[in-house]
């Protein structure tokens, strides 16, 4: 059979990141993470354009007007929804993956997913680069994965 599998070849492509600045603590974090993946990949830092957003909430829709300029082969979507301060963090969750999936589906660019939604503060820091990684820097590495993987599909 003939797989289709992207390789984690970046040289070349252009990232647009969105950031939120809601728990800045953490997701300065996730975005170092990121940045530092995509450069040590070959990605140029002129390639890669970082957007603030006030919170993850308003993600989706920055994230779907990079995608729309076809200017980037992937978004990655950076934040940090922590229920211990959010009355509203099943609603704030649920519209933050559905608005980022449906961004990526509905302009052929990879959305990736790398908001933290955690019980806790201490979970957040432990997946934004302490004990159990830097999901920034994971969503990193699946953009140039998808990118790479429709290079070939295209
Ligand atoms: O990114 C976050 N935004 C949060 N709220 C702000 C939200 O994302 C919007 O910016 C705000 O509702 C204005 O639209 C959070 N809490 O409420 O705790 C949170 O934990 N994380």
């Amino acid at each position: 059979a003939n797989i289709l599998e992207g390789k984690l070849i970046a040289e070349g492509m252009r990232v647009a990141i969105v950031a939120s600045r809601f728990n800045e603590f953490i997701t300065n974090k996730l975005l170092s993470g990121a940045l530092d993946v995509l450069h040590r990949h070959g990605v140029a830092d002129g390639d890669v354009d970082v957007a603030w957003v006030p919170g993850a909430f308003e993600i989706p829709m920055i994230a779907k007007k990079l995608a729309e300029t076809k200017r980037y082969d992937a978004v990655i979507c950076v934040g940090a929804v922590i229920r211990g301060s959010t009355s509203h963090y099943d609603y704030v969750c649920s519209e933050v993956s559905k608005g980022v999936a449906q961004a990526g589906l509905a302009t052929g660019v990879p959305v990736i997913f790398s908001v933290l939604t955690t019980e806790n503060i201490e979970q957040a820091i432990e997946r934004a680069g302490t004990k159990a990684g830097n999901k920034g820097a994971d969503g990193a590495m699946a953009a140039i994965e998808m990118a790479n993987l429709l290079q070939q599909i295209h």
